[in-house]
């Protein structure tokens, strides 16, 4: 009998993500003094795919956000590749760039109050991306900005108000509707419930999902607040002194860090619903590094309550840690179940008192 090879059929090309950012490094100012903000970040967000960024204070969350429309100060260099629809951001030209800013991708910036103009109806301001990037006539800009308006959940006829005649939830509603003004395929909300109260915070995060899921979105939510981030997003990237540390299904790091870091933040917040004394929130000693004078080998060893002696030295790399999850740390083995965390394994030689 003769054996026959059987031909593999191709297999169909899958659409490039809808956001690829790869080996992206930014960094402010030069010289000695240079703070290297962002070092080495790889993202990828499908449409209808929402990625939580989660980190302390001045890990780069922002920059990341800001650099992914180059929108950024001129003190900023930036490299490596952000592909949107597989167009490169950095590399794009002047006009281009223009045009997909708002129409490719758009940001929810935090604080409201601050973004929006107070002396300009709320109307008009989420006309003017409308009238900047279409031939739209400015009476249907308007007509659009109420029906946006109503998107969100507010009356149309709330086009005619000033910003501080709206309560601070209704006001993230309108930078909600300003983002979508241009319907762009990628979403980036930069703390976007920050400074609301928890039941308003609730109704703004739910109308994102509804948004990103009616429209088929991808959605960037930059938080510190991992709690709120594995309760909206399908995956969490953990990010430490510039770099993502962890990364993987959002319930599976939030529950289950694999990272020290990771586990140390999750274990910040209360689990919703849980007040048990095992889940009672801890806080992480210490504070992140001064970027510009970052610890050596990995950056958080200083931190670390299950550092190894080789941790002050050997940098660590995102590796595979099983389960479609990847995290930056000497004590993570691929496949490897449980954390490394305090309450996981192998044997712990503190480096640092
Ligand atoms: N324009 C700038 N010039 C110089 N350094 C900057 C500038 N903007 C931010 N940085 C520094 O870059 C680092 C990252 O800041 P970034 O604002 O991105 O962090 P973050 O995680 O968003 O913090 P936060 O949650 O407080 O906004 C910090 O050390 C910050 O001081």
């Amino acid at each position: 009998m003769t054996a026959v090879k059987q031909e593999s059929a191709p297999s169909p090309k899958a659409p490039p993500p809808l956001l690829d950012v790869r080996d992206l490094r930014v960094t402010y100012g030069s010289g000695p003094s240079a703070v290297p903000a962002v070092r080495g970040v790889d993202l990828r967000v499908e449409a209808g795919r929402k990625l939580g960024v989660a980190g302390e204070s001045g890990c780069g969350k922002s920059t990341l956000a800001l650099a992914l429309l180059r929108l950024l100060p001129p003190s900023a260099t930036l490299s490596g590749e952000i592909l949107l629809d597989g167009e490169d951001v950095l590399t794009m030209k002047w006009g281009r760039l223009r045009a997909v800013r708002w129409a490719g991708a758009s940001i929810v910036f935090q604080g409201a109050m601050h973004s929006l103009n107070a002396v300009h109806r709320i109307g008009d301001q989420i006309a003017e991306p409308i009238l900047l990037h279409s031939r739209t006539a400015p009476a249907a800009a308007r007509r659009r900005a109420g029906e946006l308006l109503e998107q969100v959940g507010l009356p149309a006829a709330r086009a005619d108000a000033y910003p501080h005649e709206l309560s601070g939830g209704q006001r993230q509603r309108v930078m909600i509707a300003m983002a979508l003004a241009c319907d762009p395929r990628l979403i980036v909300a930069d703390e976007p419930t920050t400074a609301l109260d928890v039941m308003i915070q609730a109704q703004i995060l739910r109308l994102i999902e509804q948004l990103v899921a009616d429209q088929d979105l991808g959605l960037i939510m930059i938080s510190h607040d991992l709690a709120v981030l594995s309760d909206t997003c399908d995956r969490l990237a953990v990010m430490y002194a510039g770099r993502v540390v962890e990364e993987g299904p959002a319930k599976q790091v939030y529950e289950h860090a694999r990272h020290p870091y990771g586990h140390a933040l999750s274990a910040a917040f209360p689990r919703i619903g849980d007040l048990s004394s095992r889940h009672a929130p801890r806080g992480l000693p210490g504070d992140p590094p001064d970027p510009a004078a970052l610890p050596s080998g990995c950056t958080f060893h200083p931190r670390c309550p299950v550092a190894l002696k080789s941790c002050a030295t050997e940098d660590q790399e995102l590796r595979d840690a099983g389960r479609d999850r990847r995290a930056a740390c000497a004590l993570v083995e691929p496949g490897a179940l449980g954390t490394p965390g305090p309450h996981g394994g192998g044997e712990s030689t503190r480096s640092t008192p």
